[in-house]
Order: structure tokens, then C-alpha cells, then sequence
């Protein structure tokens, strides 16, 4: 909570709650309409309220966008508005001199990264973190950015380069509806919901023409599918969207060869009655074709997927003596999975019902029927190995799409200088049930937030203090204990969630709340657990406390394989489940752990984490921008803003502090030796001063120019603040500066 702004208490007493008041007052009855606000450090008191005023007055005039300092504030417009997003929109904002001069949109921000390149100061590299909780509209946001740079950093030089920026932009446009197919659902909370991360890099060649950047590849890193939902969804909630695809827009044909009659009952298909926008065959067929899957591939996939489905439909009959295998009460869904997915029957019907065991000394293998949970399990296994490896969220080395250099997947993102890396990742997610999947997802928020408080907040105060600025502290929430607990060493939730993995011993979901519980006693960030009846624990997070079930948590993180299911795969005939499943010695003994091994066992916790750390690295070397997408209301219905759940995402997203910051800070911070370089021209002006012996190097020797300029440096202290109108004291202080500027 906010407590003291560069001298102005806005404590919790009375006096202070009386003139916050007044203030209000003030601000409300003040000359500009709030809608006319555009950017919220002009707001004057800066509080949750008079941000909300303003953006609900905004928002009633069906404007979208607003800046806040650092940030750019996106609501969700939940209808269409066509005009915002037109070409000629985009080049206006391109072609602008002062694109920040025009109203706040995503492009004065894609066009802001693209000019920092463009300019070369360090670092060259831009990234723009898009954020916001489910169906804020992150996604949506991510698209229009990378058709804005489909669209500016496409300006031909060259024939040849005019060709290859076509592809480019063609394709990134493309691995849009590819991607969202096979990685986002319907949840509750959005129609259209990613079910993934993705970290999208576009590069932009600025070897060849100095200045005159064209983009010439892109990378896509995706993180984390939540492959769980092939196998197992909530009955109000969808599968991902191909599979309603290939159902609804099958030909004659097709649903011939894919054994998909129509109306027929998939128990992994659940609301195939709802229909969505996003259901359209045609468009994710087409932009697999322009992606390089050619068509007898995308029929491989597709009948792959028909054979999941197939599979979803296998069930089993306990057979009542524990030596013999459990009964499939359907053949026919056996059958038809065996043919689709191009595997012998008997084996795979034998791979989900009998498990193989190595012990004693010689590794004897012993063979042993499952139970009706464990060939359930298999089953269920055997889908989310099949779908995770299908191409689509990724595309696969070994298919020969991949050999086009124009679009790179799961490049090594530090390799290649690239314009923005485009981060969406998954919003915070707080559901009745909440298991491994939001846990990832909301440590993945926390470290995000922990980037932008590190380089936003904390870094620019402790850089002002280091400097000997004036400057009263603004106090933020600092999410560092929420991390220590998630994530912390030596003990944390994942350290002791892999613990149990490593440990392989049977333990209860009770055992495993009260490990956490007693271990982590001592952090603040773990809440009280007293009411639950089901074992779980609560974390305490910067967006909201969420309660975590621990039941079938550790198997989770082990996601085993069990190694009979990657043999069967391998036997598979069919040409694409064969490259994707190659038999491969290495992947073998991966698979294959003897009981002894004391190798650590690869979590989905500890490889999370690690993708997560790469991630924030890449982060770290660029110059971040930040996009807060905020969800108007609950029910995506355009035109309504509910005060509370709005209230409830600004408080989270520390956006006060941030304004204040803002508000009160310097706008640009340019280094000084990319200041030194940048103005080098200056020193043909005048003759060279005599060298300073304080100077850092004879490069750097202050001539009068250089004088000047750093007292102007020294002196503009021009904050978004200070020119703010409503606050004539820095606009005064503005002008004395540049009055002893002009007369030094
Ligand atoms: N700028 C916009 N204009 C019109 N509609 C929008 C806009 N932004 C979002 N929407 C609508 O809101 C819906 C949800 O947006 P989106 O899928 O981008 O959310 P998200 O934040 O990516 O959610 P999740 O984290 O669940 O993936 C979209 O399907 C679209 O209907």
C-alpha cells in the first residue's frame, strides 16, 4: 500500500483522509473531462479511485488505451472495433514524428520499440511483456502488434527483401491461428484462452542497411501446454479447439477415413454443442499450408487426433482377480484408436493394461496387471505423449518444414538480435480447483511481476538515491517473500514437491499439505489453511491468495512416462507418429531409470523453472515495455465495467505506485557513454576544450557543447509530473532551467 509520495503523506488518519477528499473533490470538478485524460499521471490525486474514474470515463467513451508513465493501460473493449486496428491506423503511427504525441494505443508502443532499435542505443534488444488475467485480452494484443510489424517492418528496400518480409509476415500471421487451435480452450473464463506461454521474437536484419531495419525471421518459444486438458477437462469447460475443428468441419470424406460420424460422443469432447468463433477448420488448414504443412501431413495429424479421441473412449472393467488384466468395455474404441493412430491392437491394448517391472539383481522383468485407475492413467498418458509432440505448438526438427530459416521455433532466443520479443504469457488463474497448472502459472506471474518491480520500481529509486536526487521513497509491494516460498532455497514448495518425486515413496495428499505447511511455517506468504476440507495449502500472491489442492500433485510433477508407452509409439505405422517417435537408444535409457539411478529426476516444476529463468534472462538484456490488459468485467460483455473487478487488477498490478514513479521520475534515461556517442557531432561546433583530467576517458573530455549539454542534462529534471498542467510548480521549475540553460 502506498504510503508516502515525494512529500505528500497519503496516510491512513483522518487529516489525511479529509484532504484526499478535497483533493478528490478537486480533481473531479476539474477543467480537462476525465475521459480526456490520456495518460494517469495528469491525475491528480494519484489514488485507485481517481485512476478508476478516469478509466471508466474513458472506457464509457469507448476509448481503450491510456498511458500510466512506464506502462500502457489496455481495456478489453469485448466487441469489435475495426477502425482501431485498420493499416492505415498503423502507418499514421508509423509514419508519425512523435508517435507519442498521437492518443495511446499498442502501436505508439510497437512503434516506440521499433524506433529504439532503429537508434541503436543499448540495449538494442526491445521486449514487450504483455500482461493481464484470463481474457484481459493479451493475446488479442499480441496479434495486432505483430501485424503492425508485419505491416511497418515490411517497407521493401529491395525487391528481394520486399519478398522476403512478405514471407515473413505471412507466416507470423499464420503461427496465429496454428497455435491457438492446439494450445487454447474455452475455459471460464475466456472463449478463447491460451493454454501456453509464448516468448515470439522478431529479428530484424541490421547488418545489411544500417538504420533501414527489415524483418527477417521470427522465433516462437512456447512454455508450459497444459497438455492435462487432452485427457481431462472440466464439464463446463472445452478440449483444445482442433479437436472440435476437425469434428465440425470434416469433409464426407474425411469423416470416413477419421472414423468421425456426425453427432457422434467423444468423452474428451465435452460442450460439442457450443459453437465459437474460433472453430473454423478452414482458416487453421490454411495456415498450416501457408506454414509448410503440407496437406497429406495435416491429414497424418488429423487422423492422429481423431485416434485420441478414440482413445478417450476406451474404458475398463475391473476384472475381479488382481492377476488378471482389466476388461476394455468397448472393442470398438480400441479397435478404431489402434487403426488411426497405425498401431497393432493387441499390444496397445496390452501397453494400457499390464505394466512391466525390473527388479532383483539382474533386472528381471515381471509383468503385471493394472488396475482399473491405473489403465486409466496410461490411457490418459498415452494422449498427452502423442498431442505434446504433434506439430502445431511445436513444430518438430525432424519434419522438413522446419529447415525454412525464416521461421525459427524454439530457436536459442540469445543467438539472433531481435526487434521485440512479444511475451504472453498466461494470466493469474485463481479457480475452485487448483492444482500443479496454476501453480506454474502463477509463479510465472510472480517473476514477471518481480521484473517489472526489480527494473521498474526499485531499480529507478535505488538509481535516483545512488545519484543524490531528491527524492522521497514510493513504497510498492515487493514480491520477493511470495518467491521464497514458491521457489526459494533451500526449502520451498517446489523444493519440497520435488522432494517427493525424488523420494518416490507413497505419500498422501494429507501428508504432503502438512510437509508444506510445517517446513514453510515461518513465511508470511502462507496463508491460513483452517477451513478446507481437502488437503491443500494457500499461497498469499501479489494478485490474490489461492488455495492449491495437493492431491495428485507430486504424480503431476513427475508426469512419468511409463517406458512401454514411448515402445508402442515407435511401432507405430504411420509416417509422422514415426518421426515423432523414433527409436531412439538415448531416449531409452532416459525412460528407463534403473531403481538405484541418483540422477535428479526432471520435474515439470524444475524444467518450468528452468525455461522460466532462460526466459528472464532474455528479459533482463532488453529494454522492457509493459502492457497491462485489464478485464472490464467477468462476463465479456461489452459496454460494462464493474468497479470491483477492475479495482482488483490495478491494486494487483501496483499500478498506483507505478504512476507515481511515473509521474515523479525521469521519462528518458539515456546512458552516458550512449549519450557521448549519440551527440559526438556536437564537437564540430566548437574547438576542443582542454582535456579534464576527471574526465573518464579523452573521448569523453567536455568541450563547451558537452558543457552545456550536461547541465541541461543536470538541470531538466523534465518528469511527466512536471508538465503536467495540473501542477503549475513543475512546469515553473521547467522553465527556470531552461532559462539558465539558454543564458549559460
Ligand atoms: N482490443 C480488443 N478488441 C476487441 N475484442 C477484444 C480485444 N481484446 C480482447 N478482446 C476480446 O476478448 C477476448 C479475450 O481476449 P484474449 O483471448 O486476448 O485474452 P487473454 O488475456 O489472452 O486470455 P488468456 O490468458 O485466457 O489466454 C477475445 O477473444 C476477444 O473477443
Amino acid at each position: 500500500m502506498l504510503q508516502q509520495v515525494n512529500g505528500h503523506s497519503s496516510g491512513s488518519d483522518a487529516q489525511g483522509r479529509e484532504s484526499l477528499r478535497e483533493d478528490l473533490q478537486e480533481f473531479l470538478g476539474g477543467e480537462v473531462p476525465l475521459h480526456q485524460l490520456d495518460d494517469l499521471t495528469k491525475v491528480n490525486p494519484v489514488t485507485l479511485e481517481t485512476v478508476l474514474r478516469c478509466l471508466q470515463a474513458r472506457y464509457t467513451a469507448d476509448t481503450f488505451y491510456t498511458n500510466a508513465g512506464c506502462t500502457l493501460v489496455a481495456l478489453n473493449p469485448f466487441k469489435p472495433v475495426p477502425q482501431l486496428y485498420s493499416p492505415e491506423l498503423m502507418r499514421e503511427y508509423h509514419a508519425a514524428p512523435q508517435p507519442q504525441k498521437l492518443k495511446p494505443h499498442i502501436f505508439t508502443v510497437g512503434e516506440q520499440t521499433y524506433r529504439n532499435v532503429r537508434s541503436l542505443i543499448e540495449p538494442v534488444n526491445q521486449s514487450i511483456v504483455v500482461s493481464g488475467e484470463s481474457g484481459a485480452g493479451k493475446t488479442w494484443t499480441s496479434r495486432c502488434l505483430m501485424k503492425f510489424y508485419a505491416v511497418v517492418a515490411a517497407s521493401p528496400t529491395s525487391w528481394e527483401s520486399h519478398k522476403i518480409a512478405e514471407r515473413i509476415e505471412q507466416r507470423i500471421l499464420n503461427s496465429n491461428p496454428v497455435m491457438e487451435a492446439f494450445g487454447n480452450a474455452c475455459t471460464l473464463r475466456n472463449n478463447n484462452s491460451s493454454r501456453f506461454g509464448k516468448f515470439i521474437q522478431l529479428q530484424l536484419n541490421s547488418l545489411l542497411v544500417p538504420r533501414d531495419h527489415q524483418m527477417t525471421g521470427a522465433a516462437i518459444q512456447t512454455y508450459l501446454l497444459e497438455k492435462t486438458r487432452v485427457a481431462c477437462q472440466d464439464s463446463t469447460e472445452r478440449n483444445f479447439h482442433i479437436f472440435y475443428q476437425i469434428c465440425k468441419g470434416a469433409s464426407a470424406d474425411e469423416r470416413l477415413q477419421w472414423h468421425l460420424p456426425e453427432g457422434a460422443a467423444f468423452s474428451w469432447l465435452p460442450n460439442p454443442e457450443r459453437t465459437l468463433e474460433e472453430d473454423c477448420f478452414e482458416v487453421t488448414r490454411e495456415a498450416m499450408l501457408h506454414l509448410g504443412i503440407d496437406a497429406p501431413t495435416q491429414n497424418n495429424i488429423f487422423q492422429a487426433l481423431a485416434g485420441l479421441l478414440h482413445l478417450g473412449n476406451i474404458r475398463f472393467a475391473d476384472s475381479g482377480d488382481e492377476a488378471q488384466p482389466c476388461r476394455p468395455m468397448d472393442d470398438g474404441a480400441v479397435r478404431t484408436s489402434a487403426l488411426l493412430l497405425r498401431l497393432p491392437e493387441d499390444p496397445l491394448l496390452e501397453t494400457l493394461r499390464i505394466r512391466t517391472i525390473r527388479a532383483g539383481r539382474q533386472q528381471q522383468v515381471f509383468r503385471k496387471p493394472c488396475s482399473q485407475a491405473e489403465c486409466d492413467t496410461r490411457r490418459d498418458c498415452l494422449a498427452k505423449l502423442v498431442y505434446a509432440r504433434l506439430p502445431g505448438m511445436r513444430l518438430h526438427p525432424a519434419l522438413p518444414w522446419f529447415s525454412s530459416p525464416r521461421l525459427l521455433p524454439a530457436l536459442a532466443p540469445q543467438v539472433l538480435p531481435f526487434l521485440a520479443g512479444l511475451l504472453d504469457v498466461y494470466g493469474f488463474e485463481s479457480f475452485p480447483h487448483n492444482s500443479l497448472e496454476q501453480l506454474c502459472i502463477n509463479y510465472a506471474n510472480e517473476k514477471l511481476q518481480q521484473h517489472f518491480v526489480a527494473h521498474y520500481l526499485r531499480a529507478q529509486q535505488e538509481e535516483y538515491a545512488v545519484e543524490g536526487l531528491e527524492w522521497s521513497f514510493v513504497n510498492y509491494q515487493d514480491n520477493q517473500t511470495c518467491l521464497d516460498l514458491i521457489e526459494g532455497s533451500p526449502i520451498s514448495i517446489c523444493s519440497l514437491i520435488n522432494e517427493e518425486c525424488r523420494l518416490n515413496r507413497p505419500s498422501s495428499a494429507a501428508q504432503l499439505q502438512t510437509r508444506i505447511e510445517s517446513a514453510l511455517a515461518g513465511s508470511p506468504c502462507l496463508g491460513h489453511n483452517k477451513l478446507s476440507p481437502e488437503p491443500s495449502f494457500v499461497v498469499l500472491h501479489y494478485a490474490g491468495s489461492v488455495r492449491y489442492h495437493t492431491a495428485g500433485l507430486v504424480e503431476k510433477n513427475k508426469d512419468p512416462i511409463p517406458p512401454e508407452l514411448t515402445r508402442l509409439l515407435q511401432q507405430s505405422q504411420d509416417t509422422l507418429l514415426k518421426v515423432l517417435f523414433p527409436a531412439d537408444p538415448e531416449e531409452k535409457s532416459q525412460e528407463e531409470p534403473s531403481g538405484q539411478s541418483r540422477a535428479p529426476v526432471l520435474t515439470v516444476v524444475s524444467k518450468f523453472k528452468a525455461s522460466l529463468e532462460q526466459l528472464l534472462q532474455v528479459l533482463q538484456a532488453t529494454t522492457p515495455h509493459y502492457i497491462r490488459c485489464i478485464k472490464p468485467n467477468s462476463q465479456g460483455r461489452a459496454q460494462a465495467l464493474h468497479r470491483e473487478e477492475v479495482l482488483n487488477q490495478l491494486e494487483a498490478c501496483g499500478l498506483v505506485e507505478t504512476i507515481h514513479i511515473s509521474a515523479a521520475g525521469f521519462p528518458i534515461r539515456v546512458s552516458h557513454r550512449t549519450f557521448v556517442e549519440r551527440y559526438a557531432s556536437l564537437r564540430r561546433l566548437h574547438p576542443r576544450a582542454p582535456p579534464d583530467p576527471h574526465s573518464p576517458s579523452p573521448d569523453e573530455g567536455h568541450s563547451a557543447p558537452w558543457a552545456l549539454v550536461d547541465f541541461a542534462v543536470s538541470r531538466l529534471r523534465i518528469s511527466f509530473g512536471s508538465l503536467c498542467p495540473q501542477r503549475g510548480t513543475g512546469q515553473l521549475e521547467v522553465v527556470r532551467a531552461l532559462r539558465r540553460v539558454s543564458t549559460c
